[in-house]
């Protein structure tokens, strides 16, 4: 079995180097590499070169939520007739966000985030940029598709909010519109990773039932724990026939902003420009005269929503700092974050 047999799955040169020399050289390494597609309590699920593994965690990876994640590729030894986890391959990226306090990682080696809404009241520019955030945060490439357009009576009212986005990536279409899918198959090679955001009822599964060689089954997997009794689990990544993975979880819509400050400025970098022209370096772009932001507002520049979703999002930034390293850490933090957003640090006249 060769490593390109890896491919489908995702696999690349990323993680081939991490590989020693005497691993490239066993002819069994290949059978203890996997990519995981489910993680449970003390053991995940995962893809190899001669199929589906469940393999065991041992404590040193405890807790599994907040070092495994569906994406990662693992090393597993076989012990006793069991898969027992050995190693985790860095990754390209990991998706991380707090759950009860603690940092969790949710999904981990993501090429694009298909970012999905659709025409109807639903849509929603605040989520749009919230998930934009996340993507750039997390160095992942984010498209915005826009579905349903076949039962929407204002097209360009929808079109024109996501202009105002300034997404590099944005698409509107309809499953029932044959041909306007068809621009999703530019993301579509093998080997990549796509995972997908966005309320319920917004169409991700009919979109992937429609674009792959795949049908999402139901979410939810009952199955027996270690004490027999049932527990729900969640499969959160699958593969398609044309080698593209497809990542699907719960944590990714219930995803709140984590370490996101890049995220923030990159998705708001309008506004971080405007603050820098401010005639005061200490603006808090309230009533201060020369204020560029309150300036860029008044002529409609910019919107009075987009400027208050980017104080919500860097607040809710800070908070979640807060709870995670102590406020001593975030009073220095919010004070470096204001000096970069007037790093011109002079005051004009
Ligand atoms: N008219 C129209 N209906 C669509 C389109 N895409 C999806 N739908 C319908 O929207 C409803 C919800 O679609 P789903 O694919 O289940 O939505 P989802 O985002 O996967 O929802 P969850 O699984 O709850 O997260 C279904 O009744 C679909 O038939 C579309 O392009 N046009
Ligand atoms: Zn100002």
């Amino acid at each position: 079995m060769s490593y390109s047999s890896l491919h489908q799955f995702g696999w690349s040169n990323l993680f081939m180097q991490q590989l020693s020399y005497d691993e490239l050289c066993a002819d069994d390494t290949i059978d203890n590499i996997f990519r995981i597609t489910a993680i449970h309590r003390n053991r995940v699920e995962a893809m190899g070169v001669n199929g589906e593994a469940s393999i065991i965690v041992p404590p040193q990876f405890q807790p599994v939520s907040q070092n495994l994640a569906v994406g990662d590729w693992v090393m597993a030894e076989m012990a006793n007739e069991h898969f027992r986890l050995e190693r985790i391959l860095e990754p390209k990226n990991r998706v991380r966000r707090i759950n009860n306090g603690l940092p969790q990682v949710i999904a981990a080696n993501v090429d694009y985030l298909w970012i999905i809404t659709s025409a109807n009241e639903e849509f929603n520019v605040k989520r749009l940029e919230r998930y934009l955030a996340l993507a750039h945060e997390f160095d992942i490439v984010p498209a915005v598709i826009l579905t349903k357009t076949d039962v929407c009576d204002d097209l360009d009212h929808y079109l024109d909010r996501l202009r105002e986005l300034g997404a590099d990536n944005v698409h509107a279409l309809s499953v029932n519109t044959p041909g306007t899918v068809d621009v999703l198959h530019a993301y579509m090679h093998e080997g990549t990773t796509i995972a997908l955001v966005g309320s319920s009822g917004v169409g991700k599964s009919t979109l992937v039932n429609a674009m792959f060689d795949l049908t999402l089954p139901t979410r939810e997997i009952r199955e027996d724990d270690a004490h027999g009794k049932h527990t729900t689990t969640h499969r959160e990544l699958y593969f398609a026939g044309n080698g593209v993975a497809i990542i699907d979880t719960p944590g990714m819509r219930e995803l709140q902003l984590y370490d996101s400050e890049q995220g923030i400025e990159r998705t708001f970098s309008s506004i971080v420009e405007l603050g820098e022209r401010c005639r005061y370096s200490n603006c808090g772009h309230d009533n201060e005269p020369g204020c560029a932001i309150r300036q860029a507002i008044a002529d409609r520049v910019i919107t009075q929503a987009h400027f208050d979703n980017y104080l919500k999002l860097v607040k809710e930034e800070e908070s979640q700092k807060r709870r995670s390293l102590g406020a001593h850490v975030v009073k220095e933090h919010t004070r470096e974050y204001f000096k970069k957003i007037h790093s011109s640090n002079k005051v004009k006249y």
